[in-house]
């Protein structure tokens, strides 16, 4: 897979560089270019935004920087990058849109500053490749450089040989739709506080029971959505017992 992000902040994109991501470069599992949108900018002041039409707080990123930034890095010959555009105005980022990215060959991020990016940048890329506008969650950063990262190590752990134990991501929370269940290792007992027994008798059926009623248990109590939106068939009837 291949990964560009551009950003007026690079360095904010370093983390990429870092650990399970630095591994997955490392080992060409990925491909990753970081891109500063300044220089798509020919004034003096380098600039990237101006005020807004209609009024109102804030500054809005230009059309023309943008536009130059995403037809260079974005038009390569025979091969079209899925664009995603980091907005809080953005349908939410979930596991399952991990899993569907995680299939693509190439992703862009245009990650926006201030009010975000004027829309005919969007518009005028959708007529050339996929743009999708995502948000992480309910709640407003500054910018799209940490919902890009939040996004690529979502996307990049799903690939195959990046996660040590591929189980892993197919025991996550929300692979089965519901949340994972708590989790506990050596001592047996600390402060007074023992492990599940369940978890030590080696009865693997009785284990895979009980992790099954505590991630019922916990998606119930915390996310109860989750549980309502289970497709048809998924509960069984020990699962009903919870
Ligand atoms: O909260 B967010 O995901 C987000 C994404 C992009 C921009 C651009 C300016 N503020 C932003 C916030």
């Amino acid at each position: 897979m291949r990964i560009d992000v551009i950003t007026i902040f690079p360095d904010y994109l370093n983390p990429l560089r870092e650990a399970l991501l630095g591994k997955a470069i490392e080992r060409e599992r990925i491909s990753v270019g970081v891109h500063d949108l300044r220089d798509w900018t020919h004034d003096v002041h380098r600039a990237v935004d101006d005020s807004p039409y209609g009024g109102g707080p804030g500054m809005v990123m230009k059309p023309d920087v943008w536009g130059e930034a995403l037809d260079e890095v974005c038009g390569v010959q025979d091969a079209t990058p899925r664009l995603v555009v980091p907005t809080p105005a953005g349908r939410p980022f979930e596991q399952k849109t991990a899993v569907r990215w995680s299939q693509d060959p190439w992703l862009v991020f245009a990650c926006g500053r201030y009010e975000g990016i004027d829309q005919r940048v969007i518009d005028d890329a959708a007529t050339r490749m996929s743009v999708e506008e995502v948000s992480i969650g309910d709640y407003v950063l500054v910018g799209g450089e940490v919902a890009a990262l939040t996004m690529i190590e979502a996307v990049v752990r799903l690939l195959p040989g990046v996660l040590g134990n591929p189980l892993s991501a197919e025991q996550d929370s929300f692979s089965d739709g519901l949340l994972e269940g708590p989790c506990y290792t050596r001592p047996e007992v600390w402060r007074d506080r023992p492990v599940p027994d369940v978890l030590r008798s080696g009865n693997h059926a009785a284990i895979a029971r009980w992790r099954r009623d505590q991630a019922l248990e916990r998606t119930y109590h915390r996310r109860p959505e989750l549980l309502a939106a289970l497709p048809e068939g998924d509960l069984d009837k020990a699962d009903r017992k919870q």
